[in-house]
């Protein structure tokens, strides 16, 4: 069964004081399969982050609907989102989110204390995901004393410490140096391949090529998908580049 079901989904805005609507969403339809890392690209304003908010439990959709295993929790009531978002699914952000009074440590825990964990399972997970991510050194430190690529670990650290059956990412490398986003990249293809199913919004070609599919979005509607299949990641860089040409000329493949 797919892990994620979007439905002919449809994101109207409706502005204060009586102004224009504004279509985000048109009619967005696929699925991802469990332990798919799947990239969502496009131009600014084509809907991304729309669509992430609502795969993520975040805003309701005007039309359609979206299963997550084979559930609609959009139609929940807010506190009840709420807490299936705590419990089922992992965010990484662009500005890391991280609490600067917190230590790195207790910015890993966060997730498990508010689902009430022992102590003493809360150390022994923290531990396995701060080796995991390399920043086990770090753990007494706060966000102010580290590095940016380091503070983005920590985030992913947070994120997947709960197991999340979804993690969705939107523009992770966004704040990032082109070394720390390799790295940062990498952890995240490895998470991927020991299973976690991963949604990745980027503007980055390069960061798009480490997913297994990419989801080009065009005036809120999927305009284009590619798929790694046995391609080299170079390969797939390249299709992804040319992809992103053709949307820039505005989707006609024949213009020159
Ligand atoms: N809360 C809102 N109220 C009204 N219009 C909105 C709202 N949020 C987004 N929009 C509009 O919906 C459209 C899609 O926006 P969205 O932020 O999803 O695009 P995006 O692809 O993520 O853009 P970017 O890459 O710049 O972040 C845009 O026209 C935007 O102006």
């Amino acid at each position: 069964m797919a892990i994620l079901e979007v439905n002919h989904v449809k994101k109207i805005y409706k502005t204060r004081m009586g102004g224009e609507e504004v279509t985000a969403l048109r009619d967005v339809h696929f699925t991802v399969e469990p332990g798919e890392f799947v990239a969502i690209m496009g131009e600014s304003g084509s809907g991304k982050t729309t669509l992430l908010n609502i795969l993520a439990c975040l805003d309701r959709p005007t039309v359609g609907k979206v299963l997550i295993e084979g559930k609609d929790y959009t139609t929940l009531k807010d506190n009840e989102r709420a807490v299936f978002r705590r419990e089922n699914l992992g965010f990484i952000f662009q500005d890391f989110n991280l609490l600067d009074n917190f230590s790195i440590e207790d910015n890993i825990k966060l997730p498990l204390v508010l689902a009430g964990e022992s102590p003493d399972d809360m150390d022994k997970k923290v531990r396995i995901v701060a080796e995991q991510l390399g920043i086990a050194e770090l753990l007494k430190k706060y966000p102010y004393e580290v590095s940016g690529g380091q503070k983005q670990r920590t985030a992913v650290a947070r994120a997947i410490i709960s197991d999340p059956k979804m993690l969705f990412a939107d523009e992770p490398t966004g704040a990032l140096d082109s070394k720390s986003s390799t790295n940062l990249l990498k952890q995240l293809r490895k998470i991927n391949e020991n299973g976690q199913t991963i949604l990745m919004v980027t503007h980055s070609n390069v960061a798009a090529s480490y997913a297994d599919r990419i989801m080009f979005i065009k005036d809120g509607e999927v305009f284009h998908q590619l798929y790694r299949g046995t391609m080299t990641r170079a390969k797939l860089l390249d299709k992804i580049c040319d992809s992103v040409t053709v949307l820039m000329r505005g989707g006609d493949e024949s213009e020159s």
